[in-house]
């Protein structure tokens, strides 16, 4: 009697694992009724992770940093920069570290850099050995600036800080994302950084189709999976949340189909909205991440030709 006493019919509010073998049946029951039960089952994600704090955000030597007033970074997950001793808040950058299926800190989630954080940004891509930086925005979409162009426009090295000087030194743009290869100094080491810029991205939606952002992904993993002894990859769109928990999700899902006999979608939203807010920010975005795994299920990709 002194075991602790099982709950048999407890329900674990935190994952909802699918077999793959079930998952084309699940899809449907989800997609019917204009998407009925994928809003109620997005609808229990709503809460997640909220009631954490976020003081580091709300001091106010750190409310400039924060592009948007209600994207604010959870202080149990979030990037601390090497603190200059007489600047409160100097530690401060609005990101959070974001747990993948190789390592708890995986990733960071950042917004897009401001102005007044681009130095903040380029440390933090040194202090944390950042190998690659996946940016998921337009500098300007539909008339509004989403993000600073926090990267050099020609081959000119720029000074990024009191000690880090940055040089682009090869630009690919591609139909839908461009490349670039960035070397980042600090005295005498230099390091290799290499950009993926997706831009064919709707702020607040999905891509019109999911095998360019497919493809994408799986270029920057096999990128990744070159530098498994650096440091986090940074993901950023512009607040830093929709567009890219959705991108983690697609890396985490192309991984699992491949490793694993079932996902659990819910399971990993509700990871990530602990790690960082209203990641995978829209339903449709949610829908998105099952899209994915039922079009692998289809066959509808051949990563061969890749
Ligand atoms: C209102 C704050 C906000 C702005 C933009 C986004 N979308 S994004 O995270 O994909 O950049 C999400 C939230």
């Amino acid at each position: 009697q002194d075991r602790p006493k099982i709950e048999l019919n407890s329900v674990d509010r935190k994952s909802k694992v699918i077999q793959l073998v079930d998952f084309k049946q699940v899809y449907d029951e989800l997609r019917q009724d204009s998407s009925y039960k994928f809003a109620g089952e997005f609808f229990e994600l709503k809460e997640v992770g909220k009631d954490q704090t976020t003081e580091a955000s709300l001091l106010s030597a750190n409310r400039g940093k924060n592009r948007y007033t209600n994207i604010l970074a959870y202080d149990k997950t979030r990037v601390k920069l090497g603190a200059t001793d007489d600047d409160p808040g100097s530690d401060y950058i609005n990101a959070n570290f974001i747990a993948g299926n190789n390592s708890k800190r995986e990733f960071i989630a950042t917004q897009g850099p401001l102005p007044g954080t681009k130095e903040d940004f380029w440390r933090m891509c040194w202090e944390q050995n950042t190998p690659i930086i996946v940016a998921l925005c337009q500098v300007v979409e539909r008339g509004r600036i989403k993000c600073d162009h926090y990267w050099p426009y020609d081959s000119d090295p720029e000074w990024v800080g009191s000690d880090l000087q940055l040089v682009m030194e090869r630009e690919s743009t591609l139909p839908n994302w461009t490349e670039r290869d960035f070397i980042l100094t600090k005295g005498e080491t230099s390091r290799r950084i290499k950009q993926y810029h997706f831009t064919v991205w709707p702020d607040n939606g999905v891509p019109s189709s999911l095998e360019p952002l497919v493809k994408f992904v799986r270029q920057v993993r096999f990128e990744m999976n070159r530098f498994l002894d650096r440091g986090p990859t940074i993901i950023h769109c512009s607040a830093g949340v929709g567009r890219t928990g959705t991108f983690v999700g697609f890396d985490r899902l192309l991984q699992d189909y491949e490793n694993k006999s079932y996902v659990d979608i819910f399971g990993m939203v509700y990871e990530m909205r602990m790690s960082r807010c209203l990641m995978v920010q829209t339903e449709a975005q949610y829908i998105c991440l099952h899209e994915l795994v039922y079009d692998l299920q289809m066959g509808k990709y051949n990563f061969d030709r890749d």
